[in-house]
């Protein structure tokens, strides 16, 4: 059985073992055993009431091997301002020329501050394609619906931006780079401890679209295509697209009211259960004792697998929209 829990200090050199490889731009993602170490100190200490730790890393484990892991940073804002650039259309009329035009601003902003953020989702490659990466982020659901205190209402996920087949971010080349004249790969790994140049030199100035390069202005709200599948395991739980991308590839943000995902639909009791056989999260305890697993059942005729019952005084979800197949 596959279980979503807290990471713990001992898990912390099977996780270097596969984020060793991740790649540039997955900014959250901790890849060296000191940032591993630092992030799982930090899920300590956030859990033992130091609120500025501010960051909870979960792990998927089955049988006793440690999967894949992901995030949760529970207030964005408190060490520095998060930046994104927010997209606003503009249309322009001249009825003397009889001409109309319309383009898109990128603006500089903190909309996101204060908000919780479900970051860090990655899987040991060797892991992918057989449902585990689910577990991963819905995982996360659950522990934000059986901890709501700890959380704020409104959840937001930043996706990672698309690059090109040389992995050049074309949004980086032609916008962000104009401003902060240095390596992305330095950016990027200086802005996971501390942003401040963000703000001291990308302009407060609205950024004209229409002025870029196609290839990177549609790169304003475009996933990756390696991220897609954690996106699309957002979207099905109830996230929906916003107005703002990230300010280094243009990813987009995501975002759900933390009482409108999925999850916390089906444990209210909000969205019922159709007949038939559905996929199912179970989860049980808190903090460190908290668990969670994938699994399957007829919950209309009260039938839930024996894996889930087994973590005890179970709440049972939804890991799959009825609407859209996710
Ligand atoms: C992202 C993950 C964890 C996803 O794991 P897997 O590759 O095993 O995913 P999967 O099970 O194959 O796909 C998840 C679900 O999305 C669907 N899916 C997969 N690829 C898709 C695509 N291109 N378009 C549409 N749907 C797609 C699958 O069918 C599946 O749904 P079904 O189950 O219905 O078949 C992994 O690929 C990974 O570690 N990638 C590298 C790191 C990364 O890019 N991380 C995201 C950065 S963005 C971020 O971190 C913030 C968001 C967050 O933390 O959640």
């Amino acid at each position: 059985m596959d279980v979503f829990r807290l990471a713990h200090p001992d898990d912390a050199a099977a996780i270097t073992e596969f984020t060793r490889a991740a790649q540039a731009g997955l900014t959250t993602v901790p890849r060296n055993r000191e940032r591993v170490d630092a992030y799982i100190e930090a899920t300590q200490r956030f859990l033992a009431g130091e609120a500025s730790a501010n960051r909870l890393l979960f792990v998927v484990e089955r049988d006793g091997v440690v999967m894949g892991i992901s995030g949760i940073i529970p207030k964005l804002g408190v060490e520095r301002p998060f930046y994104s650039f927010k997209r606003s259309r503009h249309a322009r009329h001249s009825s003397q020329l009889g001409l109309r035009t319309e383009y898109e601003t990128l603006q500089l902003t903190t909309d996101f501050d204060g908000w919780t953020e479900l970051a860090s989702i990655y899987l040991a490659p060797e892991a992918r394609g057989q449902g585990v990466a689910r577990l991963l982020s819905l995982g996360r659901l659950c522990f934000v619906e059986a901890h709501r205190a700890l959380f704020d209402d409104r959840l937001m996920a930043d996706i990672r931006g698309w690059v090109d087949e040389a992995g050049v971010s074309p949004f980086w080349e032609h916008v962000t780079s104009k401003f902060i004249n240095t390596d992305f790969e330095i950016a990027d790994r200086l802005s996971a401890n501390d942003g401040r140049f963000i703000m001291e030199l990308l302009p407060s100035l609205p950024i004209l679209m229409n002025l870029l390069p196609d290839a990177a202005r549609i790169c304003a709200g475009r996933p990756h295509e390696i991220s897609r599948g954690a996106m699309n395991l957002l979207m099905g739980a109830g996230f929906e697209e916003t107005e703002l991308c990230d300010i280094f590839d243009g990813g987009p943000a995501i975002s759900c009211r933390a009482d409108a995902t999925l999850i916390a639909r089906t444990v209210r009791g909000v969205e019922s259960y159709r007949d038939g056989p559905q996929r199912l999260m179970a989860f049980s305890g808190a903090a460190a004792d908290f668990r969670a697993t994938l699994t399957s059942g007829d919950v209309a005729q009260g039938h839930v697998s024996e894996a889930a019952q087994a973590l005890g005084d179970v709440r049972i979800a939804l890991a799959q929209d009825r609407r859209n197949g996710q």
